[in-house]
């Protein structure tokens, strides 16, 4: 018998592999954080013997969600502006509010509050995109989990940089302290075309090629913004960017409605990645991402929740079914983005946005062990025909028992392991109450 840390035995495990296995009775061996064998449950159990096994009786083992766009901290801001379009919302409320509120100790608490509902919703990884990125890596680091913090750059003052130049060397600071880091990677978090200038966009692209790494930002959000800078500039905020060399491989475009046939060449023939947030933009009413046409053309499309602020939860299991309905109405078609492949957008396809799938994104051996249990044991999971049908079009996030990263429980039996629940909940009353005041 092989000696091995764990042994996860399902009902079901879905590794999202590029045959797009669903396994029965299947376990799933763990040794030093990483996938050693997954296997049928019979022949696991003669041959490990595990330091702990965990015995899932009607759930499913999938890959950690990989929420692909957020702002973690936001999560203080949840319900403080609802029902406003983008730019009421953003320049009339969340700035202002920024402006106030941003602080080290403000991104540091409500990056735990976010991690906490992220574990407890099944996701493992993270991308984030706001200010104090040191202080979201400290929660980051504190929950277990892995992310990608975009530090910010934008041309107005804010609570974190006065100048685009100083968010940008303070941001350097910190790409440079978690350098090589196995659970951190901080890559350039430029704003949004309408708010960051041509000159910040250059020395990022520079930037950006010399540390090999990636860039975020929000594009084409709404008709409106292309409208603007057409207006403005006389070309489209999709083209302007490509014009200014960013668009490749490392670039990672979020939201992405109000596309044309040449905005959708542009990024087909650079390489680059798109975060889709359905929910965000219809609660923003902000437009609709073309994923089927974009998936068509063999664009990478990545899942992301947004902020709690514009969601406003952090929930991939909703945001998956979103997706997955927001898709087919799109496209008018109810063959479009099946739900095979929305599990996909919400785990591999984050993955691979990041530059992480050698490592995580899909159950296969080598990989990291960063693992979601789901339960499909209730009545609202009867009967199951498919499970995957059921995680992406019937599931809710109260059904997600564990999580493991790198081998390591985050959450156990729906208790998280690393955080406080109610020191967290306690801290983001507090954070609510010195708001409220104001
Ligand atoms: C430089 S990223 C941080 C910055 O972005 C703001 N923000 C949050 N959600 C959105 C969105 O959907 N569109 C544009 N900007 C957004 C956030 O409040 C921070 O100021
Ligand atoms: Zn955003």
């Amino acid at each position: 018998m092989q000696k091995i840390d764990t042994l996860i035995s399902a009902r079901w495990v879905i590794p999202v592999n590029q045959r797009r296995d669903v396994l029965d009775h299947h376990s799933v061996a763990i040794a030093n954080g990483a996938i050693i064998a997954i296997l049928p449950t019979s022949e696991a159990v003669a041959q490990y013997a595990p330091n702990e096994h965990v015995e899932l009786a009607d759930q499913a083992l999938i890959p950690g969600f990989v929420n692909t766009h957020g702002h973690a901290a936001m999560a203080l801001f949840r319900g403080m502006a609802d029902d406003l379009e983008l730019m009421t919302w953003l320049t009339g409320h969340i700035w202002p509010a920024e402006g106030k509120w941003v602080s080290y100790d403000f991104v540091a608490d409500g990056t735990l509050l976010a991690a906490a509902e992220m574990i407890r919703s099944g996701t493992t990884t993270f991308s984030d995109n706001y200010f104090f990125p040191d202080a979201s890596a400290n929660s980051v680091i504190k929950a277990g989990m892995r992310a990608q913090l975009c530090f910010p750059i934008i041309d107005f003052p804010t609570a974190w940089a006065p100048t685009p130049d100083q968010h940008i060397d303070q941001g350097l600071k910190v790409m440079e302290q978690y350098q090589n880091h196995s659970h951190i990677k901080v890559n350039f978090g430029p704003h949004a075309p309408y708010s960051v200038s041509d000159e910040p966009l250059l020395r990022i692209k520079a930037l950006a090629e010399q540390h090999q790494v990636g860039i975020q930002m929000h594009v084409h959000e709404t008709q409106g913004e292309v409208d603007d800078e057409v207006a403005k500039r006389g070309s489209r905020p999709i083209r302007r960017l490509k014009e200014l060399g960013l668009l490749g491989p490392n670039f990672q475009a979020v939201h992405m409605t109000a596309l044309s046939p040449e905005d959708i060449d542009d990024i087909a023939e650079t390489g680059a990645h798109v975060m889709h947030c359905p929910e965000s933009n219809l609660k923003l009413a902000s437009g609709f991402c073309p994923v089927d046409t974009l998936q068509k053309r063999g664009i990478n499309v990545s899942l992301g929740t947004d902020g709690a602020a514009s969601n406003n939860d952090l929930d991939m299991l909703g945001e998956m079914r979103t997706a997955a309905m927001l898709a087919k109405a799109v496209a008018q078609s109810a063959v479009a983005l099946p739900a095979h492949e929305a599990l996909a957008m919400a785990t591999i396809n984050g993955a691979r946005a990041l530059g992480w799938d050698t490592q995580i994104g899909s159950l296969e051996v080598g990989k990291r062990a960063d693992i979601t249990a789901i339960s499909l044991a209730d009545l609202e999971s009867q009967p199951i025909f498919d499970p995957v049908s059921h995680i992406v079009y019937t599931s809710s996030r109260n059904q997600v028992t564990y999580v493991w990263v790198d081998g390591k429980t985050l959450l156990n039996n729906r208790e998280l392991t690393t955080l406080d629940k109610d020191v967290i909940i306690k801290n983001a009353q507090q954070w609510r109450d010195k708001i409220q005041a104001d």
